[in-house]
C-alpha cells in the first residue's frame, strides 16, 4: 500500500449475488426504515437521471481531492461488473468529478453506477444514456487528473460511512447504504416491511385501515383534544 492520501487497494470481498439481487425492487425508504432511518445519505445526493431509476451494487469506494478524478479512473479499471463507485469528494461542488465519457467507459466495464458526494457534469447526456448517477450537484467546471486520492478505503458519502463491499441502493428518493455485515438481515426485514406497507395500501383501498393507533398514541402522550374552537 502506498502513502496515506494515495492508497490504492485493488480488491475487496463482495456479498453473494443472490443477496444483491434480493434488493432489486426494494425502495430506499423501506431499507432506510429498517435501519433505524440512519443509513441513508444526505438528501442533497440525488439522482441526475430521469425518474424511475433503481440501482443496487457493491460499493467500490474512492476518496478524491475535491478537484481531482485520477483515482476515479483507477477505480473504474479495478471495478468488477455490478460494482457502484462511491466517491467522497468532500461534498465540494466546485469541480465535476466525472461526466459522460467516464459513464460510457463505466458502462462498458459493467459498472452499475456512480454516487458522488460532490459534482458531476454532462447531465443531459448521462440522463439520456440512462446510466445511474447520484450527485450533490452539477457544474461545467472540470476536474484535474493528478491526485491525491484513495481507492477502497473507508469513506464518508452524504454523511454516511461507506466501506468497500457495502451494498448501495439508489433510486428516486436517494441513496441507502447497507453495511455488508448486516446485508442479509436488512434484506429479510425490508421484505417484511415491504409486505406490511402493501397490506396497508390494500386496506386503505378497501376502506379498512384501522386508525385507532392515532388517538391511542395521543392519549398515551397525555394530549387533550378540544371538541370545538
Ligand atoms: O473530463 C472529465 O474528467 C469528466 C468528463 O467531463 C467526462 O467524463 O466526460
Ligand atoms: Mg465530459
Amino acid at each position: 500500500m502506498g502513502n496515506i492520501g494515495y492508497r490504492v487497494i485493488n480488491d475487496f470481498q463482495r456479498i453473494e449475488s443472490n443477496v444483491i439481487e434480493g434488493y432489486k425492487g426494494i425502495a430506499t425508504p423501506v431499507i432506510g426504515d429498517v435501519m433505524g432511518k440512519m443509513w441513508v445519505m444526505n438528501h442533497l445526493i440525488k439522482s441526475i437521471n430521469s425518474p424511475g431509476i433503481h440501482v443496487v451494487g457493491s460499493a467500490l469506494t474512492v476518496r478524491t481531492h475535491p478537484s481531482d478524478n485520477l483515482m476515479v479512473h483507477k477505480a473504474m479499471d479495478l471495478a468488477k461488473p455490478g460494482d457502484i463507485i462511491v466517491i467522497d469528494a468532500s461534498g465540494d461542488t466546485q469541480h465535476a468529478i466525472l461526466g459522460e465519457i467516464m459513464c460510457h467507459y463505466a458502462r462498458s466495464r459493467g459498472i452499475a453506477g456512480f454516487v458522488v458526494d460532490g459534482a458531476v457534469r454532462d447531465r443531459l447526456s448521462i440522463s439520456n444514456m440512462g446510466f445511474p448517477v447520484f450527485s450533490k450537484g452539477v457544474t461545467p467546471r472540470g476536474p484535474y487528473k493528478e491526485g491525491p486520492g484513495e481507492v477502497n478505503t473507508v469513506i464518508s458519502c452524504g454523511n454516511v460511512p461507506v466501506s468497500p463491499g457495502d451494498i448501495i441502493v439508489g433510486d428516486d428518493d436517494g441513496v441507502a447504504v447497507i453495511p455488508k455485515a448486516d446485508a442479509e438481515l436488512v434484506l429479510t426485514k425490508s421484505n417484511i416491511l415491504l409486505r406490511q406497507e402493501e397490506e396497508i395500501v390494500q386496506k386503505i383501498d378497501q376502506g379498512q385501515w384501522d386508525r385507532r393507533w392515532v388517538d391511542q398514541t395521543l392519549e398515551a402522550k397525555g394530549i387533550e383534544i378540544k371538541q370545538k374552537v
